[in-house]
């Protein structure tokens, strides 16, 4: 093991309440808005074939002339008890919301910059109303904060001369005030999702991150920072040089989410997803794959099933108001959560070998496990491997627990569970209430190969 001063301050994940919670949480809610969602990934007709948020790093548009959208943000639809009623709906626990983004441009009235929307026509804060509408309805909220900013003066990709380093100075001061005016102004808020800290200029600033990190910590007990924020002494990110996970979970499934339980290495984590390919921001093309409900309950199983969290973005437009085709989705996911949220939220990895009908999940604190079915097999059967030692007590699909379902111990701790109906155009919920078993558990003797 290496000697850090600026690596990992924890081995394991954290045992405090406020994370206890934020585990539990199953399904969230991301929202990526700012200036990029008024051109919405199109400028003078032409389409940016990027992620819309990034609009601003294409040749397409002179960088003033994107900086001065500021002078169009005005978002006369904006509502900020509907954006917390669509996330309500859809059965999210947690909100992650862009404070500020690459460009730099803040949506709230920062006193360290001009780049805000006070200096917008629209003046006001838009990060208040969203954190008191989102606190109303019970949903915690985590602020996203890219230290990457092409607004400020300051900012470098690396530091070569002295000329870098001492406007980087002046950049991780105003870096720094940023982040412990957030936490001043919004002190609800449970978290920071940090972006845009790749950049070797910020990977350089172990240390100045690491006190950061601590100062944050202290002013905000408990609070979630994820393992995107700063870098240990040998440049090492997210892991540090011994290989321990940095921050309180892992922030690396960005649009993608780990196969099996070894690949999150025992640590927490959250998977971020969009709708459509990779737009973060909203972009009036909804074009290219879009993913379906059914998608995005899978990927909500599969992330819950593997001990972690699924936070789907939403992308608003430029006035404020969100797409329909979203609303829609949060309806369609919110309706499959009313019944069956019993199974994602509060749950954790069942420590089961995975079977082909779907997912396991174990609510945390109990013996009671969850089958989460997307693929009923043509016999009806579904296979489910208990551990040595335990049986199941009785099995019932969540929307109907007075109908037992037939089980059959196949050998040892094998079952079928068997379904009466193999037609469910959607997917649902089998409960397994398990209990120990009695004597050996073993049949029959194993084959002699
Ligand atoms: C290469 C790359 C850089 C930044 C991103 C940002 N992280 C996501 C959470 C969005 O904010 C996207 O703009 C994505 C890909």
């Amino acid at each position: 093991k290496l000697q850090l001063k600026h690596g990992s301050h924890r081995v394991g994940k954290r045992t405090d309440a406020v994370m206890a919670k934020w585990r539990g949480y199953g399904l969230g809610q991301f929202i990526h808005w700012g200036l990029y969602a008024i051109p919405g990934g199109e400028w003078n007709g032409k389409q940016y074939n990027g992620a819309a948020e990034w609009i601003r790093s294409w040749n397409g548009i002179p960088k003033s002339t994107y900086d001065s959208l500021i002078y169009k943000f005005n978002p006369v639809n904006f509502n900020a008890e509907e954006w917390a009623a669509t996330a309500k709906q859809m059965g999210a626990k947690y909100v992650t919301i862009t404070t500020k983004h690459h460009d730099g441009f803040c949506l709230w009235p920062s006193k360290y910059t001009n780049y805000t929307v006070a200096n917008s026509p629209w003046k006001k804060d838009i990060m208040k109303p969203l954190i008191d509408a989102y606190d109303k309805q019970g949903i915690d909220v985590i602020l996203y904060f890219s230290v990457m900013d092409w607004n400020h003066p300051g900012w470098r990709y690396d530091i070569k001369t002295k000329e870098d380093s001492i406007a980087f100075e002046g950049f991780k001061q105003f870096t720094r005030n940023q982040l412990l005016e957030l936490l001043t102004l919004y002190p609800t808020a449970k978290g920071l999702w940090f972006d845009g800290t790749w950049d070797k200029s910020w990977v350089k600033q172990a240390a100045f991150a690491d006190e950061l990190e601590t100062e944050m910590r202290k002013l905000r007990p408990g609070l979630i920072i994820g393992s995107r924020f700063r870098a240990d002494e040998n440049g090492k990110r997210h892991f540090d040089s011994n290989g321990v996970l940095m921050g309180d979970y892992e922030q690396g499934w960005e649009r993608k989410i780990p196969n099996k339980i070894e690949d999150v290495h025992g640590n927490d984590w959250d998977c971020v997803m969009t709708v459509p390919e990779n737009q973060w921001g909203y972009n009036k093309a909804w074009k290219g794959h879009i993913k379906t409900t059914n998608e995005l309950l899978e990927m909500t199983a599969k992330c819950v099933s593997l001990g972690g969290n699924f936070v789907l973005n939403f992308g608003p437009q430029g006035d404020g108001a969100i797409r329909k085709e979203e609303k829609q989705l949060a309806a369609q996911i919110g309706d499959w959560m009313k019944t069956n949220n019993e199974a994602i939220y509060n749950c954790e990895y069942a420590g089961l070998e995975k079977q082909d009908w779907g997912y396991f999940t174990k609510k945390t604190g109990s013996d009671k496990l969850y089958m989460i079915v997307f693929n009923v097999p043509v016999s009806g059967a579904l296979k489910v491997k208990l551990p040595a030692n335990t049986s199941i007590g009785k099995s019932y699909l969540l929307a109907q627990p007075a109908q037992l379902l037939n089980t059959e111990e196949i050998s040892g701790t094998e079952y079928f569970i068997h379904l009466k109906n193999t037609a469910a155009g959607k997917p649902f919920v089998v409960v397994l209430e398990p209990n120990a078993k009695k004597g050996s558990g073993n049949t029959y003797d194993k084959a002699k190969t």
